[in-house]
């Protein structure tokens, strides 16, 4: 896809934006990231704030650690750390071209469309899929913790 994009960088790689909290790694994730990088050339990965994550239980694994393990993970090209206030001052500063929404985030497509219009940011918003729903795994984090609870606490 390099060189091809239409938006407000063009004749440079397509940046696709995932996000996400990233607490315990597993293969929900990867198929994400994997999703994610096919839509453009370039991942850049915002691991959430533990601050930032409300809406849910706050992460066991701090961010510096979560970052770490996700910027080795295959797909991506960089992970950081998000903004601990504005979550969408490192998106004006990357110019994405793409931002993928994990399936089952929380955040309405729509509305990040409409703060990205105000912010005159020039950026396609597209949701990822699931991984396959009969693979026999623990594809999210808080069962694998409650599992580790229920089996080992
Ligand atoms: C476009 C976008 C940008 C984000 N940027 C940040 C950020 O800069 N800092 C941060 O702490 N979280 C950021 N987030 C993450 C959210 O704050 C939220 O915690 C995260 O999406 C949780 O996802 P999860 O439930 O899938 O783990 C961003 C989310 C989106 C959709
Ligand atoms: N099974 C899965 N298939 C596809 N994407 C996934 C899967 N699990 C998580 N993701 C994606 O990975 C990103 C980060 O997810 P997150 O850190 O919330 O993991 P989680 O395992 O779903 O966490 P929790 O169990 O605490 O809700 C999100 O965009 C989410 O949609």
């Amino acid at each position: 896809m390099t060189g091809d994009r239409s938006g407000a960088n063009p004749g440079s790689d397509a940046v696709v934006v995932a996000q996400g909290t990233f607490d315990i790694l597993h293969p929900g994730h990867l198929h994400y990231l994997r999703d994610a990088k096919a839509m453009g050339d370039r991942l850049v990965v915002i691991v959430a704030r533990s601050t930032n994550v409300t809406h849910k239980e706050s992460p066991v694994v701090p961010g510096p650690q979560r970052r770490e393990m996700v910027a080795g993970l295959d797909p991506v090209d960089e992970a950081r750390l998000g903004h601990p206030e504005d979550i969408f001052a490192p998106i004006e500063e990357l110019d994405p071209a793409v931002i993928a929404l994990g399936y089952d985030q929380h955040h309405d497509a729509d509305g990040i469309r409409a703060a990205l219009a105000d912010r005159g940011i020039d950026c396609e918003v597209r949701r990822a899929t699931a991984h396959e729903p009969d693979y026999e795994g623990v594809l999210s984090s808080g069962r694998i913790i409650d599992r580790i609870l229920d089996e080992r606490g």
